[in-house]
Formats: structure tokens, C-alpha cells, sequence
């Protein structure tokens, strides 16, 4: 099968885990920022997180690299619009990328000018390719809680022009979601959809809050409800969707290897599953790559993959009208 040419959505990829390594040269140049390295091998290989990461945290830090080069408004709007290139030139038709507006105010940037500059740099890829998109708020669990209401209220100027949701992300700790009720509430109350990194290193308990307690409609990984019947039956209950990251899942240890994710398993008993990237640069991956992988391990065929094409436009937190203009590809 042509991995390539297959029409694809991306539900959860991250902006700053997707950077080109040549724009990290050209911006740090640009910005006088100084770098480890000036060779583009050299910077690609201190962003992809190695096969012997241990854990989600040893995969975090290949982030402060491309940070350091996304605190200008035009080094943000050009990062975006090139991961929206990016994808668009390997045929994915809809892309949520999400990014953590608190990372990107070393150099004084307000909240509004970070957020407006991605929704330029994707809008500026949507009006050259056939891709469409939107942008998810992603709040850092570890970061001081003072200033995620301002993050909201920034981003809900933007709400049906190019963002539509909110998350949380970084270390997973259990329990966590107790933390973080109000702030989940309010950015429902503003009109933003809710998804939430939970279940990813191995805490099932937590897919379960992110549903109950923060009225999560979908969660990043989620794979753990494996170990947590409560929460497994949930997921089913609501439907919620599962966005899947099968390559970063081995890089952080979530699973040894790709055999014994639990993506199949889920797709045959009708868990809702998408397939997504997590990080293209730190995961050394692309969608192509995302679904060759995961079909050809499963033995899964087209019209497995065009089924699981179908969950994510359903899935997706897009308007009715991009969701049509996605069902055209479907088979
Ligand atoms: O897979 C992930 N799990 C939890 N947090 C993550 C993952 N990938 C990236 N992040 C964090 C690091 C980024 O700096 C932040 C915002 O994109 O989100
Ligand atoms: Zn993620």
C-alpha cells in the first residue's frame, strides 16, 4: 500500500517537537542565539530522543533546543507554517498541533502575540495547501498554575479561528487531574474542547479522572487504561478518543516495542483510536511513517485504515463544514 498517497488526520502533534533542524540553524543565526553545533546532523540527533531514553522525562528534554529559537513572534509563525508544510506535502488533510503558550516567554512575548503567531503561520500553509488545521492550548502540569486563566482567556479571542482546545501535558504524575478542575472547567465554560495527556506512563487511574473530573472528550495516549478496568469501560462508555502515538510510546517506554501496544486490541474491540505523530522531529517521525508502522504490524488492511480515517474526522475538533470537506477522502 502507498502510505504516502493515503489521505491523513493528525490529532496530536506537538509544535515544538516538530521544528526543522535547518530552521533551528537559521533562526538561533538570526536571533544570535548560540548553538551546540552549526551541522544539521549534529542538531537533528540532539533533538530525537534516543532508543535508550528511560522514561517520559529523559524524552522532555529535547525540547529546551528548539525552545530557545521560538521566542520571537516571526520564529514562531515560520515553525508553524512549516510543520503545517510539512504534513500538507505528505497528504495530511487535517492537523491539530498543540504547543504550550507559557514556553514562549523568555523574551517577553504576551500570550496573545504567541498564540496569533501560530494561527498565522498554519493559516499562511492553509491558503497554499490543501491541508486544514487548528491549534490546542497545551498548559505545562509542572509550571506554576498563576497564569494558566490568562493563557485561556488569550487563546478564547481565537476560538473558531484557528484554536479549539485545551490540554495539559508534560511529566505525568498520578492524581494529577485533582490539581487542575478549575482550570478545566473554566476553559470548557469558554467554549474550548477538552483533551488531556493521561495514561501514558502507566497510570490508568488518571484516563479515568481526565474523563470525570476534567471532562476530557479525548486523551493523549490513554494506552494504560489497559491496567484499569474503570477506566477502560469509561473510554468505551463515551466514546472517547484515544489519540495514539505509537512511535513516542516506545521512545518513552510506555511499551518495549511495537508488537505489545495496544492499539489493535483497542481498534477490535471498538475503542475509538486515532494515530498521530507526538513529536515529528524528537520522534524522528512523520505520518507516513505513523500508519506504514502500525498497519504493517498489525496485518491491519485499507479498509481497517479508512475506518480509523473515519473515527478521527469524528473525532476531531473541527467545524461540520472541514469535517465534510474530510469524509470526500474517505472510502
Ligand atoms: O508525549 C508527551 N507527553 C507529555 N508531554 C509532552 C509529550 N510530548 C511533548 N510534551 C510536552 C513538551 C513540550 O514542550 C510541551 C508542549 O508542546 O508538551
Ligand atoms: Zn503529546
Amino acid at each position: 500500500m502507498n502510505y504516502f498517497n493515503l489521505p491523513k488526520i493528525d490529532l496530536h502533534c506537538h509544535l515544538d517537537g516538530s521544528v526543522r533542524p535547518q530552521t533551528i540553524i537559521d533562526l538561533a543565526q538570526e536571533q544570535s542565539i548560540p548553538l551546540p553545533s552549526q551541522d544539521i546532523n549534529e542538531i537533528n540527533s540532539l533533538m530525537i530522543a534516543p532508543e535508550t531514553c528511560q522514561n517520559l522525562e529523559e524524552y522532555l528534554m529535547r525540547f529546551d533546543l528548539p525552545l530557545s529559537v521560538m521566542q520571537t513572534e516571526a520564529g514562531i509563525e515560520r515553525i508553524s507554517f512549516e510543520l503545517f508544510e510539512d504534513a500538507a506535502k505528505e497528504n495530511v488533510k487535517y492537523f491539530e498541533v498543540r504547543f504550550g503558550p507559557q514556553l514562549h516567554q523568555q523574551q517577553g512575548l504576551s500570550f496573545k502575540q504567541i498564540i496569533s503567531s501560530v494561527v498565522k503561520g498554519m493559516q499562511r500553509a492553509e491558503a497554499m495547501y490543501d491541508i486544514r488545521g487548528n491549534y490546542i492550548l497545551s498548559i505545562l502540569r509542572t509550571f506554576p498554575k498563576d497564569n494558566i486563566n490568562a493563557v485561556i482567556d488569550a487563546g478564547a479571542e481565537f476560538l473558531g479561528k484557528g484554536v479549539a482546545a485545551f490540554d495539559l501535558a508534560g511529566a505525568e504524575l498520578p492524581g494529577f487531574c485533582h490539581e487542575f478542575i478549575p482550570y478545566a472547567k473554566y476553559a470548557k465554560e469558554k467554549g474550548y474542547h477538552i483533551t488531556i495527556h493521561a495514561g501514558e506512563q502507566g497510570v490508568g487511574q488518571n484516563v479515568y479522572d481526565a474523563v470525570s473530573l476534567l471532562n476530557a472528550e479525548r486523551v493523549g495516549h490513554g494506552i494504560h487504561i489497559t491496567g484499569h478496568q474503570g477506566a477502560y469501560d469509561l473510554v468505551k462508555q463515551h466514546n472517547i478518543g484515544l489519540e495514539t502515538c505509537p512511535s513516542s510510546n516506545i521512545q518513552t517506554k510506555a511499551v518495549d516495542k511495537l508488537s505489545e501496544h495496544p492499539v489493535k486490541a483497542f481498534y477490535q474491540d471498538n475503542l475509538p483510536i486515532t494515530i498521530n505523530t507526538d513529536n515529528r522531529t524528537v520522534s524522528n517521525t512523520t505520518m507516513t511513517d505513523e500508519v506504514r508502522k502500525v498497519m504493517e504490524e498489525f496485518n491491519l488492511s485499507r479498509e481497517d485504515y479508512f475506518n480509523i480515517y473515519k473515527i478521527s474526522i469524528e473525532q476531531a475538533f473541527a467545524s461540520d463544514e472541514v469535517k465534510q470537506h474530510l469524509m470526500q477522502f474517505a472510502e
